[in-house]
C-alpha cells in the first residue's frame, strides 16, 4: 500500500434532498482521521474541499427528472481532476463526503488511468438507477450506473470518457434496498452482489474471502466505495437514507480488516455521514475507525508501529 495518503474532502449535499450532508469531511476531520493515520504510519496530505455549490444557490431547474444535475456534474468533474492529480503523484486517495453522488467523480479520475479499476460498493442500496427508473431523481441513487456507462450525458462524461468501470468488475456488499430497475440491471449485468441474505447465511469472513478472490483474478487495483448506511443504523445512525437490518460495526471492522490482509485495495471514499442526524459524532468515529482498519490498523498485533507510547507500555 502506499505510504502517502491524500484526504479530499466533498461536501457534497446536491445528490439527494437531506441537508447537512455537505458537512461530512467536517465531522470525519473533527473525528481525528489524519492523527489515527499518522499514528500508523502515514504521510497525511490534506488537499482540503473540493469546492461545490451550496444547496440555496443550486440550479434545479433542468429538462430532465434528475435533481441539481448541473452542479452535481461540476462538482464531480473537479473531483476526478483531483483523484486523477493524486493518482499521477502516486499517493493514496481518501476521499470524504458528501453524498454517494460523488462516486462519480471518484471513479472518474480513478478509470483515467486504468481500464480495468475493480470496486467494492459497500451499501445499503444498489446506485444503479437511471432517470428511467430513479424512484426520486436523486443522483446518489445513480453513481454506479453511471460509471458503468448508464444515465445522463453530462454525468456519465465527466473526466471526457465513458465507462469507467465494467460490470464485470463490480462487487456489492450489504445491498437489502434494491428499486425493480436495480434488480433487473443487476441481472442483465450479472454483477456480483452480496446482499444482507448471504451476510447472514455465509458470514462476514466467506463473503469477504469471495469478494476478494473474485476482484483479485480480475484486477490489482480495488477502489471501495463505503456508504455508511451500508451498516445497520444503530451503528451508524448519522446517514440520510438508513435501511435497519445492515451489517454491524464488527462485522466492518473484519471486513476492512480482511482488505487490508489482502492488500488489494488503492483508493476508497467513505460517504453519505449526516452530522445533522447524527448522534454526537458516531457516524464520524466510526468511519474513522473502519479507514483505520482498512489502512492496517491492528488491536494488537505489529501495534508497536501502531498505537501510541502509552498503549504500548499496556500491552507488554
Ligand atoms: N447513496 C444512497 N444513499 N442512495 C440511496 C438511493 C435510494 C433510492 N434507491 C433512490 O434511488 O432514490
Ligand atoms: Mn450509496
Ligand atoms: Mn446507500
Amino acid at each position: 500500500m502506499k505510504k502517502e495518503i491524500s484526504i479530499i474532502g466533498v461536501p457534497m449535499d446536491l445528490g439527494q434532498t437531506r441537508r447537512g450532508v455537505d458537512m461530512g469531511p467536517s465531522a470525519i476531520r473533527y473525528a481525528g482521521l489524519s492523527e489515527r493515520l499518522e499514528n500508523i504510519g502515514y504521510t497525511v496530505r490534506d488537499e482540503g474541499d473540493i469546492k461545490v455549490e451550496i444547496q440555496e444557490r443550486a440550479q434545479s431547474d433542468s429538462d430532465t427528472n434528475l435533481k441539481n444535475l448541473q452542479d452535481v456534474a461540476e462538482g464531480n468533474e473537479k473531483l476526478s481532476q483531483k483523484v486523477d492529480e493524486v493518482i499521477q503523484a502516486n499517493r493514496f486517495p481518501l476521499v470524504l463526503g458528501g453524498d454517494h453522488s460523488i462516486a462519480i467523480g471518484t471513479l472518474a479520475g480513478l478509470a483515467k488511468s486504468t481500464e480495468n479499476l475493480g470496486v467494492i460498493w459497500y451499501d445499503a442500496h444498489g446506485d444503479l438507477n437511471t432517470a428511467e427508473t430513479s424512484p426520486s431523481g436523486n443522483i446518489h441513487g445513480m453513481s454506479l450506473a453511471v460509471s458503468l456507462g448508464l444515465g445522463h450525458p453530462a454525468l456519465t462524461n465527466i473526466g471526457g470518457y465513458s465507462p469507467k468501470v465494467k460490470p464485470e468488475n463490480i462487487v456489492i456488499i450489504g445491498a437489502r434496498s434494491l428499486d425493480q430497475g436495480e434488480k433487473e440491471l443487476i441481472r442483465e449485468k450479472g454483477i456480483k452482489v452480496y446482499t444482507m441474505h448471504e451476510i447472514d447465511r455465509m458470514g462476514m469472513t466467506k463473503v469477504m474471502e469471495e469478494s476478494i478472490a473474485y476482484l483479485k483474478e480480475r484486477t490489482n487495483l480495488v477502489h471501495l466505495s463505503l456508504d455508511l448506511d451500508g451498516l445497520d443504523p444503530d451503528d451508524a445512525p448519522g446517514v440520510g437514507t438508513p435501511v435497519m437490518g445492515g451489517i454491524s460495526y464488527r462485522e466492518s471492522h473484519l471486513a476492512m480488516e480482511m482488505l487490508a490482509e489482502a492488500n488489494i485495495i488503492t483508493s476508497a471514499e467513505f460517504v453519505e455521514i449526516n452530522p445533522i442526524l447524527d448522534e454526537h459524532n458516531k457516524t464520524a468515529e466510526v468511519a474513522v475507525a473502519l479507514i483505520g482498519s482498512l489502512l492496517g490498523e491492528k488491536l494488537l498485533y505489529g501495534a508497536e508501529e501502531h498505537i501510541t507510547p502509552d498503549l504500548l507500555a499496556q500491552v507488554k
